[in-house]
């Protein structure tokens, strides 16, 4: 009964939701056919313009959601980010509680599963991913075998894909084995990148430990020494905090990619290509860079005022659903504060709260997890261009339980583009042109 009048509150929410968007759509066309919203257009480009639309075309005229900023393009479960408030919600908890409380083995498994573990879940959930620390022999060939000038988000990308190879499961699309290679996936995936960070720099990869957390592992690959509790704790954090937000581009990539039934593997390589990017993930290498560039505390302002002055991006800066200060910034920030201290370095931390409050006054943008997460991860002596990895290595539990969630319940995405080229036009031969 009462299964039956979830589905009838379902279907309802449907027909309204479709009602409004028909509204909208409605309103939009009209408006652009009169010519009021064009203008919101980036002006076509030359060559474009050499194909004037028929009538035809402009009666099926609609507006494009550029960005699809805005448009809900599915129901989860996960996550819930709210944009106005700078809330961020994994599964019913708020990520300052995790944060404080948690560690990223026990969110993964909340994020994968749908709750928090038990004492004995959490046990097996730890032995599993454990387990899978270990990378096959040919995936440590394939990182040895490419240039060590090679981007480690590529590395990662391509040891990922390749990895698919040599999974038995990988091409198992049911849930159970799903789960098992999100497992495998999120341990691989520490592995991959320390491994890479070593090879590149002509040192033997570390082989995994299994008497060390996740975070504590990583950190131990990544620089060959069992790292101290604070350290632990702080790369542990980077991972809670990096896990999940929604339908952001990469983990809607990979939705795009699980939603034509290809395989895990396709969905998680995909979305490392759309992580790598320096509007997406790869801002916090990019932010590295600009202070590096900047190099002082007496040149922030300046850069500051030129970067205004030239229309240019601030990276780390800006967020496309929070209006307000991203919640995950506060955490990266005390850290970073803390290790600048304790470093004897402040000058990073210095730069960026300076760097932080001009330009949030200059162009009314505040800063996204990627801003203290550069200065943060420098002061880990975690090289600038492997930030993205690591941010990569948390949001694979993320990318994980979309997977999961598309395919219980899944339809193909296919949005439609509005056509605006020449009109129908008869072929040429090439003779003749
Ligand atoms: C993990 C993450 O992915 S967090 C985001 C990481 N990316 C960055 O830090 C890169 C810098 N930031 C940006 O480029 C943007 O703020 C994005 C991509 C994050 C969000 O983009 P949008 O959703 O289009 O944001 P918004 O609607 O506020 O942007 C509108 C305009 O505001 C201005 N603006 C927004 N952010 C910035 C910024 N950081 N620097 C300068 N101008 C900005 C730009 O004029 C932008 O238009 P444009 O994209 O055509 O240049
Ligand atoms: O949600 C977004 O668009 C980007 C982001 O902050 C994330 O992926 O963590």
């Amino acid at each position: 009964m009462s299964r039956m009048l979830i589905r009838l509150y379902r279907a309802l929410i449907q027909q309204i939701r479709h009602c409004y968007t028909h509204v909208v759509t409605t309103f939009v066309s009209i408006t652009a056919t009169t010519g009021s919203i064009r203008q919101h257009h980036q002006p076509l480009p030359e060559h474009e313009k050499a194909h004037p639309m028929s009538d035809a075309t402009l009666d099926k005229e609609k507006i494009a959601a550029k960005g699809l900023k805005g448009i809900v393009a599915a129901d989860s479960q996960v996550c819930d980010v709210d944009g106005d408030l700078g809330k961020l919600i994994y599964r019913g908890f708020n990520i300052h509680e995790l944060a404080e409380s948690s560690t990223f083995e026990e969110t993964s498994y909340l994020l994968l599963h749908g709750e928090l573990p038990s004492a004995t879940q959490l046990k097996e959930f730890t032995e599993l991913l454990i387990h899978h620390r270990e990378i096959d022999a040919p995936v440590l060939d394939c990182l040895k075998s490419l240039p060590p000038s090679t981007p480690p988000m590529t590395a990662l990308r391509t040891a990922v894909s390749i990895s698919g190879c040599y999974d038995p499961l990988a091409e198992d699309n049911s849930r159970a084995a799903n789960l098992e290679k999100s497992v495998r996936l999120t341990a691989e995936m520490a592995t991959i990148t320390a491994a890479f960070r070593r090879l590149r720099e002509g040192l033997e990869p570390i082989a995994p430990r299994k008497d060390l957390s996740h975070a504590g592992n990583f950190m131990y690959m990544l620089n060959g020494t069992v790292p101290s509790e604070d350290a632990t704790r702080a790369m542990d954090l980077i991972l809670i905090l990096h896990a999940e937000h929604g339908l952001n581009a990469s983990t809607f990539a990979a939705r795009v990619i699980a939603a034509t039934l290809a395989d895990l593997y396709s969905a998680v390589t995909g979305a490392i290509g759309a992580l790598k990017g320096p509007l997406h993930g790869g801002a916090n290498t990019e932010v590295l860079k600009v202070l590096m560039e900047i190099g002082s505390v007496e040149n922030v302002a300046s850069y500051v005022e030129t970067t205004r002055a030239n229309k240019g991006k601030f990276m780390g800066f800006g967020h496309a659903v929070y209006k307000v200060e991203d919640p995950r910034a506060r955490h990266l920030k005390a850290l970073s504060e803390r290790l600048g201290k304790e470093t004897g370095d402040p000058k990073w931390y210095d730069m960026s709260i300076l760097m932080e409050r001009l330009v949030r006054e200059s162009i009314n943008r505040y800063c996204n997890v990627d801003f203290y997460s550069a200065s943060l991860q420098h002061y880990m002596g975690i090289p600038g261009d492997l930030f993205t990895c690591v941010f990569a290595t948390s949001r694979i539990v993320g990318w994980c339980a979309h997977v999961l969630e598309q395919l219980a319940d899944n339809k193909i995405i296919r949005p439609s583009s509005n056509y605006i080229g020449a009109p129908e036009r008869h072929y040429v031969p090439v003779s003749q042109r």
